[in-house]
Order: C-alpha cells, then structure tokens, then sequence
C-alpha cells in the first residue's frame, strides 16, 4: 500500500525572513498553489492536536490566517498532503480510524473564491473524505404529484443501507403524516433566508409560493453516514446543483397526462383545491422544462408504478465507482490504496450568478 508523500515545511522556514513565528508545534506540511503556500500543522503541544492552516502570501512577503469553512479534522497525530487538481489538498490525517483519515481541504476551487470574494478575506473550506462505495448523488425532480416521494420511498425501502434522503428545508406547513426533520425541516421564512445569506444553503427556489433548500448539512450527513444522496428538488433546484461542481445522476419523472397527474394530486387529497390548481399550472411549466433545458440525464414516464420504478433503479443504480476513480488517475503516486476514497459530495450555489 502507497503512501502519500510527506512535505516539510523546513525550507519555508528558512526563506522567511519577516519574523513571523510559525505557530505549529507538531506536525507541519507546505504545499505551494499558485503564489501562496498552505502551511498545514498541529496547533498545541499535546500529542494528539488539532489542525490548523496558514498561508503564506510570495507576493505580499505575508502571513495570513484564513477563515475557515466546513468541518475540520479534530483529533489526529499527524498528517500526509498531496495537492489534487491545483485546488484542494488532500490530507490523510495518522492516529485516525479508517472512517476519518481523509480529508480535502478546498484552496483554489470555484466554492473557495466565491466566498473569498463575499467575506473579502483569505478562505480554505475542508470537507471529509468518504470510504466505501458511496456513488453520485441522485437528483429526482418532477411536477407534483408525478410520484417521486412514492418512487424514492420504495429505492429507501429496498436499498436501506445504500440511499440517504437529503432532508430539504422548507417554508410550507407541515402535512399531517409528515415529520419535522424526517420530511422536511419545516422552518421559518425569516430564518431561512438568514441562513441562505450565511451561506448554510447549497440551492435553493421558490416552489408554489414557498421557499425550499438543499442545506449543506442536509448533503453532507448523508455524504458522512458513507451513503449515496438522494435529493427531491425542483427543476429551477435541479438547474443550480447542475451549474454546481457537484457529478450526480440527474433524473426527471413525468406523468402520462396532465389528467392523470390531476387525478393523482385529488386521490392524495394533501392539498385544498386551489392548491391542486397551482400545481398543475406550475407542472405544465415544470414538464416543458424538464424536458427542454438539458439538465436531466433520464426522463422516466410514471405511469405504471412497478414499470417506472424498475427504470428508476436501473438509471439511479449504474452509475460505477469507476467513473468517480478517474478523477484521481492524475496522481503521480501510487493508486491502490486510494481507489474506495471519493471526496464528500458537496454542492453549492454559484451565489455570484
Ligand atoms: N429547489 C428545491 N426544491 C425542493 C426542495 N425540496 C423539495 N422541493 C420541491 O418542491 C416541490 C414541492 O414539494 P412538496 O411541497 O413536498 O410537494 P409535492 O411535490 O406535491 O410532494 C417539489 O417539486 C419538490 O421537488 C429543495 O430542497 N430545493
Ligand atoms: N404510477 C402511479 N400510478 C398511480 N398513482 C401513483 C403512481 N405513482 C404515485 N402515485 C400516487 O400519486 C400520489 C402522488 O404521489 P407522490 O409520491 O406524493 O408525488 P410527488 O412526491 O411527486 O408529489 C400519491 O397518492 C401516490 O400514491
């Protein structure tokens, strides 16, 4: 089994001639990117500590200390770097278990400068490593009452172990059968734009007159309990995830005929009358859109229940670890011991659009 190779920071200690102490008493990795240099080490003297990043600015001959993003590594003994894509480092942390040994820590990546650019200071943005074969991401969208809480209900039933839920937020009230934090995180409209200014949100849109959002926390908890995500989200929804760097499966459900949606939207009999109304106004809209913007890799028709979800777990299932693993071909050290690592899944909104 390869390991990654180890980088001193010793050298950069020598050229540095401003003064400046580093503040690293353990363990210590640079990495250069561009004109900075990410300096990665252990923050106190116990032997078990956790991580810290300075950067060191050539250009400006200046220390900083970044904001930091995302959760980061607490308990570890050391640490191995190796720089992926010019934009992330990827940190195997030593003393971890299995589960917790790697981490990417976002330097240069779109994520990174849209929010350098929103807090007008340095950012590095970590996100855990997943082990396993979690896969992409299933994104599922469709008018209302096509039947996509059905469908993903029966893959959850029979793939319990393989699919998580990514448990939206929204604005609307909570239908009677329906469980806060298991549905949906039924919230505040007050609040929830505060969190989409703070950023907590990787998508979010208006649907039927209320707001609903993907939270990162929402993706990531799935990502973390080594599962592959499933979102429920709107076309607009399914648009920014696709714009976003997150790679998933993107798939539309459409229904036969806008009778037969009607008759489904009546038989639930979760909505009043004017409500069935708005959908299926905003479904003719949705359909044409779904259909039209590219955005979807499969569009299945739900008509025959049992027929449509075969479909879904063919198209929601091939999908091969494979394709996730190209990414990393690039590395110039040895692969084996990498290949059932992919990065935690994150997508964000491009706020600057
Ligand atoms: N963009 C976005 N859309 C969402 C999210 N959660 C749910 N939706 C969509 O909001 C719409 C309304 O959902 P809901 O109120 O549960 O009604 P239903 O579709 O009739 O079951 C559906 O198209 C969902 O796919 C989210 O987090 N983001
Ligand atoms: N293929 C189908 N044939 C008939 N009824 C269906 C089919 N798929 C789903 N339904 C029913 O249609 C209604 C709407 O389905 P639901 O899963 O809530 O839709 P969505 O989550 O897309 O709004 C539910 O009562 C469900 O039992």
């Amino acid at each position: 089994m390869g390991e990654a190779p180890m980088f001193y920071v010793e050298n950069l200690k020598d050229r540095v001639s401003n003064g400046f102490n580093l503040r690293f008493k353990g363990f210590e990795t640079s990495i250069d990117v561009g004109d900075k240099t990410f300096v990665i080490g252990s923050n106190n003297n116990d032997s078990i500590s956790s991580i810290e990043v300075q950067i060191y600015d050539k250009s400006r001959g200046k220390w900083v200390i970044p904001t930091v993003l995302g959760t980061e590594p607490k308990r570890y003994e050391g640490h191995s770097a190796i720089l992926l894509n010019e934009d992330r480092i990827m940190v195997i942390t030593w003393g971890s278990t299995p589960d917790d040994c790697i981490w990417f820590l976002e330097v240069d990546t779109e994520y990174v400068k849209q929010q350098k650019k929103a807090l007008g200071t340095e950012v590095i943005a970590w996100s855990k490593g997943v082990r396993g074969d979690a896969e992409k991401p299933v994104v599922i969208s469709g008018p209302s009452g096509v039947g996509k809480g059905t469908l993903i209900n029966m893959l959850m039933k029979e793939f319990p172990t393989m699919f998580g839920f990514s448990v939206s937020h929204t604005t609307r009230a909570p239908r009677s059968i329906e469980k806060n934090g298991v549905h949906y995180h039924f919230t505040e409209r007050s609040i929830m734009e505060k969190d989409i200014k703070d950023g907590k949100f990787l998508e979010f849109a208006s649907v039927h007159g209320n707001l609903y959002g993907t939270s990162i926390e929402a993706v990531e908890a799935v990502a973390d309990s080594g599962k592959r995500c499933i979102l429920d989200i709107d076309v607009q929804g399914a648009k920014s995830v696709r714009a976003s760097s997150l790679d998933a499966v993107f798939i539309f459900i459409s229904p036969p005929s806008m009778a037969k949606l009607e008759e489904r939207l009546h038989l639930r009999g979760t909505e009043t009358e004017e409500q069935i109304q708005k959908r299926l106004r905003n479904a003719k809209a949705e359909i044409e859109q779904g259909k039209s913007l590219g955005i979807f890799d499969h569009i299945l028709c739900n008509d025959h229940l049992e027929k449509c979800y075969d479909n879904l777990k063919v198209t929601s299932l091939s999908n091969s670890l494979s394709e996730c693993i190209s990414s990393f071909t690039n590395l110039d050290f040895d692969l084996v011991s990498f290949v059932f690592i992919i990065e935690t899944p994150r997508i964000r909104r491009n706020y600057a659009n």
